[in-house]
């Protein structure tokens, strides 16, 4: 199968996100291959079985959020430039979100921008990160705060890599499905109350699904001046909460989940979403282990967060919220109070 990401009129950087089609993938200028140990050891093989080039390298950037870093993407750089990689390069970058956002970055900033190729071994990167062009890295003031958007020149998934996911990586993945079912389809949204994505053939449906509705949110706002924000949905306050707790506790889609609970909860207060759908969307987050307590030790501090999130522009913070399910909302003139009101109330 394979979904188009097409930004017409604008079609220069359009391309295909193939599903379950990876075949020969054939180069004539260097390649590197980006990836970690874990990642390597369980599947480097296989890729390598798929790859033509005169001249490949492979590079391995060390595992987890914490690494999600400026000198790490500078590590790969260096590389590129040790092996004499020119704009006739392509990079690849094969593992989760953590590789897919370094690699795409050094890609953006090489040489001003050289090709780079996905192939997410993760189902949260099949269903979201490799597919839309951000990239970028953490520091200390909080997630994603350095990067560029650049597109993919392709995306391949392929189921086989998830086989060896480890169920705690599986969850955080359906917490980014859960997020676009929520703000954009109420069909996908029952669908998934009534299937489990244990099942093969359930999981190939949501992961085709979300990424035809990422495919189709990007292709129209690819720089999030509209509509791209709202798959931002849980992550206002989960970017809060992965920096709070050091990137360790988490995983980003687990506090994208307690995210979406108290994005929830902000919305039942403002009157966009009542109890019953408030816990429909809890029911379904629980039933994949994404209902995680976190009560938060300073909500001030917590609020003083928002204003680093890059949809927060001339001090005013933007929360995108469910309207009912299916639909979404986005609100900049949310009162101080009941922002404070449910980080004080959020899990006591
Ligand atoms: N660019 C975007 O649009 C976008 C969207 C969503 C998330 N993100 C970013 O993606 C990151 C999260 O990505 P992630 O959840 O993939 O985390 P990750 O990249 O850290 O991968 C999770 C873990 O699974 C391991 N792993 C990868 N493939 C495996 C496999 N097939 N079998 C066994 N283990 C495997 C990794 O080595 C890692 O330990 C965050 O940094 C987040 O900010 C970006
Ligand atoms: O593609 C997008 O747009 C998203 O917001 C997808 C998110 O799941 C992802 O975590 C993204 O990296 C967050 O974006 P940011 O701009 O808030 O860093
Ligand atoms: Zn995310």
């Amino acid at each position: 199968m394979k979904i188009a990401v097409d930004f017409s009129p604008a079609q220069s950087h359009n391309y295909a996100v193939h599903i379950d089609a990876l075949e020969r993938l054939s180069f004539s200028g260097k390649v590197a291959i980006v990836t970690n140990p874990k990642v390597a050891g369980l599947h480097l093989k296989t890729l390598l079985g798929h790859i033509e080039a005169k001249e490949l390298y492979i590079i391995t950037v060390p595992d987890g959020e914490t690494h999600k870093t400026l000198a790490n993407v500078e590590y790969i750089i260096e590389n590129l430039l040790n092996h004499r990689f020119d704009r006739n390069a392509t990079l690849i970058a094969f593992g989760g979100g953590v590789v897919g956002d370094m690699v795409g970055f050094a890609a953006a900033i090489f040489q001003r921008g050289i090709k780079f190729i996905q192939i997410p071994t993760t189902l949260l990167s099949q269903v979201d990160a490799s597919v839309g062009g951000k990239t970028g890295v953490n520091n200390r003031f909080g997630k994603n705060l350095v990067g560029a958007f650049h597109q993919p020149s392709a995306v391949y998934c392929e189921s086989a890599f998830l086989a060896t996911l480890p169920s705690r990586e599986f969850g955080a993945g359906v917490a980014e499905i859960i997020k676009m079912a929520v703000t954009f389809d109420a069909e996908f949204f029952a669908f998934l109350e009534k299937n489990n994505l244990h099942e093969t053939s359930h999981l190939q449906n949501a992961v085709a699904r979300s990424i035809a509705i990422k495919a189709n949110v990007v292709a129209q706002d690819e720089r999030e001046a509209g509509v791209r924000a709202v798959l931002n949905y849980g992550h206002t306050f989960g970017h809060v909460i992965e920096n709070e707790t050091g990137y360790g506790r988490f995983l980003h889609g687990e506090a994208v989940a307690i995210g979406m609970r108290m994005a929830n909860a902000l919305a039942r207060k403002l009157g966009y979403i009542g109890d019953e759908e408030e816990e429909r969307i809890s029911t379904l987050l629980r039933s994949y282990g994404l209902h995680f307590s976190y009560p938060v030790a300073n909500p001030e501090a917590f609020y003083q967060a928002f204003f680093l999130d890059k949809k927060s522009l001339d001090a005013t913070i933007a929360f995108i919220l469910p309207k009912g399910i299916g639909n979404y909302t986005i609100v900049k003139d949310a009162p101080k109070e009941t922002v404070l009101e449910v980080l004080q109330e959020f899990d006591r």
